[in-house]
């Protein structure tokens, strides 16, 4: 058995794609901030971390915990103080067009409409492509999230999850091998977000599952269905990983079928098990 932080190659027991190929490397990173008369306020620490090529990883913990913050040291927005993080093989430095973000509360110009919110940012990250290009991907995308028809709506004009899945569609349509989602349906209702979790893998598997993606959530069902591997994090300051857990479910995943399963069951109290294992049902 591999400990549980190194890739899974080759490794015929295991419910995973068989990983060859490294996307993300989070080396012994620690992210320390500061701040005026506060001094300095460790948020994660040594934290390390090997992500494949097309694998879906969730991260989980108490609020505060620091998830967001190694987030944004893959993204390039937070830089280590100490360590580093390798994606596609290359230090990160900064963000860049391999490494797309989409947050919980969308990110979309207000002033732009649906289709215009898309093509700006395929137009700035993909300025070599041609105009009939350009359009072709923002068509593509928009009609995969099924808002084709919505094209010309303001963001204001939208519900939540329609505004998350025009979020989707610009980080898919601007392709970046790395996707990264910080809580991306914390807001939504169970329903829509359930129909955001299909819309989200309908998009992974017509990328013939090639896009390595990073979620941030606190929704332990959520993180089951989608990944392959749960990271649980410790709460901070100075947090560091509590355990990794692989998710030992085939794919396609029916969510319906699935938690009937004893894995899941065993899996589902494991998460809830490390999250919550301070306090009782007296609490
Ligand atoms: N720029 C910053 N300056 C100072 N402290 C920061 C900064 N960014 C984050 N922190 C602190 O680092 C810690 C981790 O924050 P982070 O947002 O990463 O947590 P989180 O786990 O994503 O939280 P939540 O689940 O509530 O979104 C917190 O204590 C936060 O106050």
């Amino acid at each position: 058995m591999k400990a549980n932080n190194e890739l899974l190659i080759d490794d015929s027991s295991s419910f995973h794609k068989i990983v060859t190929e490294k996307s993300i490397d989070i080396k012994n990173v620690t992210v320390s901030f500061k701040s005026k008369g506060k001094g300095v306020f460790t948020a994660v620490k040594d934290i390390n971390l090997e992500i494949g090529k097309g694998e879906i990883v969730s991260i989980i913990g108490h609020s505060g915990c620091g998830k967001s913050t190694l987030m944004n040291t893959i993204s390039g927005m937070v830089s280590p103080s100490s360590g580093e993080v390798i994606a596609n093989n290359k230090v990160v430095t900064g963000p860049g067009p391999d490494r797309g973000i989409v947050f919980q509360n969308y990110s979309l110009l207000p002033w732009l409409t649906v289709y215009k919110n898309v093509f700006e940012a395929v137009d700035s990250v993909l300025p070599h492509l041609s105009k009939a290009e350009k359009i072709e991907l923002v068509e593509k995308n928009l009609n995969m999230v099924n808002l084709w028809e919505h094209k010309d709506k303001l963001p204001s004009q939208l519900s939540g999850g329609m505004k998350q899945r025009v979020a989707i569609a610009r980080a898919f349509s601007i392709n970046p091998s790395i996707l990264l989602l910080d809580e991306p349906f914390g807001a939504l209702d169970a329903l829509t977000k359930g129909s955001m979790h299909i819309e989200l893998l309908k998009l992974w598997n017509l990328d013939n599952r090639n896009k390595t993606i990073v979620m941030v959530t606190h929704d332990i069902e959520e993180a089951i269905f989608l990944s392959d591997r749960v990271v649980v994090m410790n709460n901070g300051p100075a947090a560091t990983i509590k355990e990794i857990v692989d998710i030992p479910l085939a794919r396609p995943r029916n969510k319906k079928d699935i938690i009937h399963l004893p894995e899941y069951i065993e899996v589902h109290d494991r998460l809830l098990n490390l999250l919550f294992d301070k306090f009782s049902i007296e609490d």
